[in-house]
């Protein structure tokens, strides 16, 4: 019997007292020229109430445009839907200055979320800051070696005593950096959310039971396994979607889902954006098993760029 698929109006409870819809849209590499705009547009219309942007995507501007649509489309206020976006490394020193920005780009007053988007702050005077992606003359990436993610954050629980944030986020913590971050005396305002990596080859449990227990909601980003995933052609993972008779990617955002995350599939096919809020109720049994694809094979990360010296992931699982 095929599995029943509907649309997901399935929320969390924020340690804010916020609620974030359990869906949104992923906009990382939506830049091809009205891409972004358009998914925006037809995710909103098509139910959901959660995008996710950053100022390092490059297409603020137009995911703003898109929600702008959106709403008008739909009828509905910006009230109605959570947006986050992202605190890139050349800001740290200014995550006021870098929201206003981002709020500039996307045209809104407030943002649900801004969120540091590595624990990685990066010279913002160094070659090629402007991209944000200063290197040094050796072709490395130009990393403030001495300065720390505390202060980041320091500086960027002002975005919400401004009203410009809601609320604020971390994004690629591994545990040891959320330790080294709750216990620091300067935080005050704990983080609503870590967005981290996480699909069937890398289900980080020891991240996501110690985030529970923080009561900070663990987002899962590149669910599908992001551009040529080998998740796609997973013999479990399909074989789980032909069982319930849905789609790959169906399988894999009803797992994030029953495992308790939130998470953020891209896509700029209208169809696919459709398609992909539309979820199942997964077996404990066919969750247990994708569970178990890293038990087996080994856990694997698709998504890891080059922050050496520093050292991001230190307590994989
Ligand atoms: N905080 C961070 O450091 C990071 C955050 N993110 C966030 O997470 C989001 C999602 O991650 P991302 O890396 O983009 O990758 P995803 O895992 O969401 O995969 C996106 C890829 O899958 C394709 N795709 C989408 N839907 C389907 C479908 N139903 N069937 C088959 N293929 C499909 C897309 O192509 P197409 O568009 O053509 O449909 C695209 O190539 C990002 O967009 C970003 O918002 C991602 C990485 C890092
Ligand atoms: O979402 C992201 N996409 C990226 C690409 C390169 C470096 C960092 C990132 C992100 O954080």
């Amino acid at each position: 019997m095929p599995a029943t698929l509907s649309n997901s109006t399935k929320t969390y409870s924020l340690n804010n007292g916020a609620v974030i819809p359990a869906i949104g849209l992923g906009t990382w590499r939506a830049t091809n020229e009205g891409d972004a705009q358009r998914a925006v547009a037809a995710a909103i219309v098509a139910g959901y109430r959660h995008i996710d942007a950053a100022w390092a995507y490059g297409n603020e501007k137009e995911v703003g445009v898109g929600i702008k649509e959106g709403l008008a489309a739909t009828g509905l206020e910006r009230k109605d839907i959570f947006v986050t976006t992202k605190l890139w490394g050349t800001f740290h020193h200014d995550p006021e200055a870098a929201l206003d920005i981002s709020l500039e780009r996307l045209g809104l007053d407030y943002v649900d979320q801004y969120m540091m988007h590595w624990p990685v702050a990066l010279n913002p005077n160094g070659k090629g800051a402007e991209t944000g992606f200063p290197v040094l003359p050796s072709g490395k990436r130009d990393i403030l070696l001495d300065w720390s993610f505390v202060k980041s954050y320091e500086n960027l629980q002002k975005t919400v005593v401004s009203g410009k944030a809601k609320a604020i986020g971390v994004s690629n913590f591994s545990i040891k950096n959320l330790k080294t971050l709750l216990a620091a005396e300067t935080t005050k305002i704990k983080p609503i959310c870590n967005q981290v990596e996480a699909h069937p080859y890398l289900p980080q449990p020891k991240l996501l039971a110690y985030c529970k227990s923080e009561d900070i909601l663990i987002t899962a980003y590149s669910p599908l396994g992001s551009i040529d995933s080998p998740l796609l052609q997973d013999e479990t993972v399909v074989a789980i979607a032909k069982k319930n008779g849905v789609s790959v990617a169906q399988v894999l955002i009803s797992w994030a889902l029953w495992r308790g995350t939130a998470v953020l599939p891209k896509s700029v096919s209208a169809a696919r954006i459709a398609s992909n809020l539309q979820v199942f109720e997964l077996s404990n049994e066919d969750g247990e098993a994708l569970n178990q694809i890293s038990v087996t094979k080994g856990s694997q990360r698709l998504i890891s760029p080059d922050w050496s010296p520093v050292v991001i992931f230190e307590d994989e699982d």
